[in-house]
């Protein structure tokens, strides 16, 4: 599909950078919180502001809500519904979303979703780091910044950033090492899981149900895909953060997946997320001042070298998109 022909992803990307005010805003935000399902605003942080960038992509999803924790790290903070979840899986721009981050100077994504489980040990309320993905999109949702003119390929076989994974569940055993256990509730955490992405927005058959689940999977959305593999092309680290709410429909016995019943999880398990980002944050933020995320310091500048596209035959306009979200390399 040719979306960059439509006149509202037709403006040149030197002309999009954010105003001066902007600037001072998101200066030194180096964290991005993806919300998902549920999750449509961090009310723990104190808000020192919101930007709303226009990309050569369009538009992201909301306003970007820039926040400080109690210790003073500045944050962003995205809902990838918008505010208000008026926007389906399949409709999120996450295009948009992903390179107004990354323009503002994001290189970590945390991002959160509401998931099904496919396994009897992953209970709801339960939380999940996934470390691989199944794609069972159905090509409807622009998903590369690598197209009209400019071809590239991304490395994708570990989809998540391990490094982030490994602190999440190390922040998440040392608060229920303290007793504090995220708010009290003692919220077990599952990790190396795999998440499978389909398209939506109708829920899932049970024989799709019980064929995720001999294929492996662990847990499934509608949301990792295209997110994380725009995030892996803009060289941001990523990693999702799942938070189980119902048992899809894989259970014979059991009442199918309903709203009502991911609504009636969605509650606590973002009070959970919310807890769990005030100890994630400083640590995410001491290991990027530390330089010890690795992948993350692997990633920057790698992807200068996925495009092959003979430079004389790339198109002009794709490479001056491509300036906003990779300055300089193409
Ligand atoms: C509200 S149930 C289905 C919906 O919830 C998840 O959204 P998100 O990943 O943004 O938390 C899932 O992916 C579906 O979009
Ligand atoms: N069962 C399910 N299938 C897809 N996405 C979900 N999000 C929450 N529960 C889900």
């Amino acid at each position: 599909m040719t979306a960059e022909a439509a006149p509202a992803e037709a403006a040149p990307a030197a002309t999009t950078a954010a105003p001066s005010a902007d600037a001072e805003l998101y200066k030194d935000v180096r964290i991005a919180v993806i919300g998902g399902s549920g999750l449509y605003n961090l009310d723990n942080l104190h808000v020192l502001g919101e930007i709303r960038p226009k990309t050569p992509w369009g538009e992201p999803s909301d306003a970007i809500v820039i926040s400080k924790t109690p210790d003073g790290h500045k944050i962003a903070f995205l809902a990838r519904h918008g505010r208000g979840h008026y926007l389906n899986p399949s409709e999120v721009p996450a295009r948009a979303n992903i390179a107004a981050l990354k323009h503002i100077g994001v290189e970590v994504i945390l991002a959160f979703s509401a998931v099904g489980s496919l396994q009897q040990e992953i209970a709801p309320r339960d939380f999940v780091v996934p470390s691989q993905i199944i794609d069972r999109t159905k090509g409807v949702r622009e998903s590369t910044f690598f197209d009209n003119g400019v071809t590239g390929h991304v490395g994708f076989a570990d989809p998540f950033d391990s490094d982030l994974a490994n602190l999440i569940i190390t922040v998440a055993a040392a608060a229920a090492a303290q007793g504090q256990g995220l708010g009290g509730r003692g919220v077990k955490f599952h990790k190396d899981k795999t998440l499978i992405c389909m398209e939506g927005p109708a829920f899932s058959t049970r024989a799709e149900s019980k064929m995720y689940r001999s294929w492996g999977a662990d847990v499934i959305n509608m949301s990792v895909l295209p997110e994380a593999k725009l995030a892996r092309e803009a060289e941001i680290a990523y990693q999702m953060v799942c938070m189980s709410t119902d048992y899809d429909c894989w259970k014979v016995e059991e009442e199918a997946v309903n709203v009502e019943a991911v609504i009636a999880n969605l509650g606590a398990n973002s009070d959970t997320a919310k807890r769990l980002l005030l100890a994630l944050i400083p640590a995410v933020t001491a290991a990027l001042h530390a330089n010890e995320l690795k992948n993350l310091a692997a990633l920057k500048g790698a992807n200068k070298w996925a495009v092959i596209t003979a430079p004389e035959k790339r198109n002009p306009a794709q490479v001056e998109k491509l300036n906003y979200l990779l300055p300089g390399y193409y």
